[in-house]
């Protein structure tokens, strides 16, 4: 099976390691049935109208917002996969370049980023994973030491956690072709979870399918950032630790146009944005420190 990875690295390591891949057919979000959702959904009436083919409607017979999400999802793949390869490739790099040369990235200490995948057509994070997990040279420390943590689907109920990795050794594909931490480190130790981290995480790096320049950010559908978003933002609070800075990553195709992107209570809005155009600081707080 051929794993699909945004960066040559991470690619010639499943290749060069030639492991089977491990199989968890059981993790496999069931994306059509969620579990019963806390967050009440807005009233029909307030269900975004009048904005794109797919949402628009007669009066009165709005689409329920998860059949909006899902045209907007449907919408969005059409849009990436139509994407010109050499333009996605340059996007890549300026995004890249941008988070590596920030005063933000460079000060960060904790991270949580997604492993692109480059079926999924996400924005490649191989470089930015490199540049956090590379070992600081002795006497030519150009940046700050960092931890970073990544995303294990737990199961299909939303649950993800983010563990701790050193190396991109530490990852295999689950059945969803995403890499992710095999169960133990080289060293057989278990890869510590951030929900039990004695320090708190400061930038999260987001994936998802579309995003505006409010703080919307519509996901693939399984929830799984938005509880994992919500559970860590109460775990800050009650530590009264600052609250991590959440930066999303995007194409130019996925940036939607006010309006567009229908959200739930349950959607935890970005505090800021990145695009081959540059930062988009959104929240107060990205204001300040972007
Ligand atoms: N790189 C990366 N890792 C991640 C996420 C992510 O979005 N990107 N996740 C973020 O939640 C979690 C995994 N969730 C996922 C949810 C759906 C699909 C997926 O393959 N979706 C297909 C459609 C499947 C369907 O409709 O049945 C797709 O989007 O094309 C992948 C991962 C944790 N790890
Ligand atoms: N905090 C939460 N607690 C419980 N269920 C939630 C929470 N947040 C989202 N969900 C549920 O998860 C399902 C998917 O939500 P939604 O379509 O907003 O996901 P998404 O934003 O596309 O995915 P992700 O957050 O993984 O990027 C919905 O049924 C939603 O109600």
């Amino acid at each position: 099976m051929m794993v699909g990875v945004s960066s040559p690295a991470l690619l010639n390591l499943i290749i060069k390691r030639g492991r089977s891949l491990v199989k968890m057919a059981h993790l496999v979000p069931t994306l059509s049935s969620p579990p019963p959702s806390p967050c009440p959904a807005l009233p029909r009436s307030a269900a975004i109208t009048t904005t794109t083919n797919t949402t628009t409607v007669a009066a009165g017979m709005s689409k329920s917002i998860p059949d909006q999400k899902r045209a907007l999802r449907s919408d969005v793949r059409k849009a990436l996969k139509a994407f010109s390869p050499a333009l996605r490739a340059q996007e890549d790099l300026a995004i890249q370049n941008i988070v590596l040369n920030s005063s933000w990235f460079k000060s960060s200490t904790r991270l949580c980023a997604y492993i692109s995948s480059q079926s999924l057509r996400e924005v490649d994070t191989g470089r930015i994973l490199g540049e956090i997990l590379k070992s600081p040279d002795d006497g030519h420390q150009t940046q700050v030491k960092k931890e970073l943590y990544v995303p294990w689907v737990e199961d299909k109920n939303s649950n993800m956690r983010m563990l701790k990795i050193s190396s991109l050794e530490d990852l295999v594909a689950n059945s969803m072709n995403i890499l992710e931490p095999s169960p133990v480190d080289a060293n057989g130790n278990q890869h510590e979870d951030v929900m039990l981290a004695a320090n708190p995480v400061d930038l999260f790096l987001l994936p998802g399918l579309a995003f505006d320049r409010h703080g919307r950010r519509l996901g693939r559908g399984g929830g799984y950032y938005d509880v994992f978003l919500k559970k860590y933002q109460k775990l800050a609070t009650e530590n009264n630790w600052n609250q991590p800075l959440l930066v999303a990553l995007a194409y130019s195709v996925q940036i939607m146009e006010e309006g567009m992107i229908p959200v739930t209570p349950c959607d935890v809005p970005i505090d800021a944005l990145v695009s081959a155009a540059g930062v988009i600081p959104i929240s107060p707080s990205a204001l300040e420190r972007m």
